[in-house]
């Protein structure tokens, strides 16, 4: 039996964002003081680019030493770089560029301009997964994940009822046909994603609601929602950490709470 992740609960977005990053910079500082240099995960999505800009303006980010960063994504969507709809682009604006990050250190996902498709991208993202990883492992040790979850409660690019959610490996997957657009994406696997000492679920909304509670009750949404009606777990809720797994959420996503 599983227990349930705890849920951090703010009165709004704008505070979510905010707590969350400061949250994000002592958890870096933190992680530093143990090992170095560590590794993080970013993913896409609206609230996310609100705590990377929230990061950015917090003056405890002078605190972290970014040389001895790495810049993982959780999921990137299969679009040239410096495309408006990467992820990396959102994620470069908001803060990376702001950083002194090592340019190596980024670890963006190849696109089209790159690689020959996304099956491609994928593998060469799980190659270069593997050449961080520590002796014997297969991917490095993210200290922490930040993800956002979709109102069908997907997570990086796992959706409900797609095979890619049974993919038991290390390493990255394809998605060739994402229900969010752009259908082409590359996505951390469920298991990576696990294997990470910290993972927080970032979300905000109301329209968020009903996958916050289907995924804290370990349960599907229903058809109508765009959910698989069976009873299968969203993705958000079968993430389990190694570490700690956290719910970061504001008021407005608790309302379909029981
Ligand atoms: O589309 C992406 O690239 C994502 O990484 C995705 O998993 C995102 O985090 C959620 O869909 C939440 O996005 P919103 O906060 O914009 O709803």
């Amino acid at each position: 039996m599983s227990t349930q992740a705890p849920v951090v609960v703010h009165p709004d977005g704008e505070l979510l964002a905010r707590a969350t990053a400061a949250r994000f910079l002592l958890a870096l500082v933190d992680a530093q003081s143990v090992a170095t240099p560590v590794h993080v995960a970013l993913t896409g999505g609206s609230i996310l680019v609100d705590v990377l800009r929230a990061v950015a303006a917090d003056p405890l980010r002078d605190a972290v030493d970014w040389t001895a960063v790495h810049v993982w994504w959780g999921d990137e969507r299969f679009v040239p770089a410096g495309h408006e709809e990467r992820n990396d682009v959102d994620a470069a604006e908001a803060l990376l560029d702001h950083l002194p990050l090592r340019p190596e250190h980024v670890h963006a996902v190849p696109g089209p301009d790159r690689v020959a498709d996304v099956d491609a991208a994928a593998r060469a993202y799980t190659e270069e997964l593997a050449a961080h990883a520590a002796p014997g492992a297969e991917v490095p040790e993210l200290a922490v994940v930040l993800l956002g979850m979709g109102p069908d409660g997907h997570v990086a690019s796992l959706f409900p009822g797609r095979p890619s959610l049974g993919d038991e490996s290390l390493g990255a997957l394809a998605e060739a046909e994402s229900p969010k657009p752009p259908p082409e994406r590359v996505s951390l696997t469920l298991p990576t994603l696990c294997s990470a000492h910290q993972v927080w679920l970032v979300v905000s909304g109301e329209g968020k609601a009903p996958a916050v509670a289907a995924a804290l009750a370990q349960t599907s949404l229903p058809e109508a929602e765009g959910g698989t009606g069976d009873g299968q777990s969203v993705p958000a809720g079968r993430v389990r950490a190694s570490g700690r797994t956290l719910w970061l959420v504001d008021l407005a996503a608790t309302s379909a709470l029981p």
